[in-house]
């Protein structure tokens, strides 16, 4: 699989807007006309190259963000370009350019088994036969699909299906990848294989990748810089270490112990935020390490097992709103 020059910028957003109109019905005969920014002047860019996050509560939106990118919708206001085209213009030319895959939707053919779909997507976008077989064998390898190629859509498990839906986005060697949620749903062990498989697509292909999620540990694996967008406004651009430390926001320990006992007290950092019989919660800064915290209670309580939670995007949301 050919690997791409890292210079430039692949995406570029300037003053993005897409207004909807709709209509509401308020009586027998009467109709109200709404606007709904859904929109409302982003700016960002993502070099070549990149895996960029691109998170934000449900609404802010992403989704609209990404149909533009590909072409799907027309923007009311702003400019775009992707791989030096402009999406609405030219939609055909990008699809050749581009690979999007929604996590909650399958672009696969549920009757046929992987290996038609496949063939199927190498007609629709004319791939040469030996370029196809190349990248098919690449993710065949990657994303373990041997033993699925010849089993109908419809009967694979949702991390084999999702697996399959992103082969399937890349067989035409795209240079930019739209992944929306592509981990929603999926068991551990399916979340990192697609997680591992998309560093290593970047890494082998440097293809340029936005990630939509709600899972912000895709993006502690994954990106290296993150998008926040919320009521169509930009909120945030940069690290997600610069995230937390802006969101304040927190991660919880949650920890079982032998016997119920009084919230614990007394380890720096961390605070007794829940008690519920022998499990207790406690919260500190998400940019703090777990280590010191859990060797202190293991040190000074009868612990049996613990696990640590990731902060939601939601409330790191939230908190940036109240640091205003
Ligand atoms: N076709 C449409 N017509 C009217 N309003 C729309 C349309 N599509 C989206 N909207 C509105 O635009 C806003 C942004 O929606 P969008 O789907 O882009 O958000 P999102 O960030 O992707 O949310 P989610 O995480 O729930 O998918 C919402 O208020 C939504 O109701």
């Amino acid at each position: 699989m050919a690997k791409r020059e890292r210079s430039g910028d692949c995406i570029e957003v300037e003053g993005l807007e897409k207004v909807f109109r709709v209509r509401r019905r308020t009586g027998p005969l009467r109709r109200e006309r709404r606007e709904v920014r859904a929109v409302d002047g982003i700016s960002f860019t993502v070099p070549r190259g990149q895996i960029a996050g691109f998170i934000g509560p449900n609404g802010a939106g992403k989704s609209t963000t990404i149909k533009m990118l590909t072409g799907i919708l027309t923007p009311s206001g702003g400019r775009l370009r992707v791989a030096g085209i402009e999406p609405s213009r030219d939609r055909t030319k990008l699809a050749r350019r581009i690979g999007v895959v929604f996590g909650q939707r399958t672009t696969l053919w549920w009757d046929l088994p992987l290996r038609d779909s496949y063939a199927l997507v190498r007609r629709i976008y004319r791939i040469p036969e030996a370029r196809y077989r190349a990248n098919l064998e690449r993710c065949v390898e990657l994303l373990d699909l041997g033993a699925l190629l010849e089993v109908p859509v419809r009967q694979l498990s949702l991390g084999q299906r999702m697996r399959g839906d992103i082969a399937a986005a890349l067989l035409h060697d795209p240079e930019v990848l739209y992944l929306d949620e592509p981990t929603i749903g999926l068991d551990v062990i399916s979340k990192a294989q697609v997680r591992e498989f998309l560093r290593v697509l970047n890494e082998e292909r440097s293809t340029t990748v936005v990630l939509t999620t709600h899972d912000l540990t895709d993006i502690e694996q994954l990106c290296e810089r993150v998008v926040v967008i919320d009521h169509g406004r930009l909120m945030y651009d940069g690290s997600l270490a610069g995230l937390h430390e802006v969101g304040e926001s927190e991660r919880t320990l949650v920890v079982d112990l032998e016997r119920e006992l009084p919230p614990i007290e007394g380890v720096p950092g961390a605070r007794t935020v829940r008690t519920e019989g022998p499990r207790q919660w406690l919260a500190f800064a998400a940019s703090a390490s777990a280590a010191p915290i859990v060797s202190r209670i293991a040190a000074d309580y009868p612990l049996v097992d613990l696990s640590l939670r990731e902060p939601d995007i939601e409330a790191v949301i939230a908190r940036m709103y109240a640091g205003r």
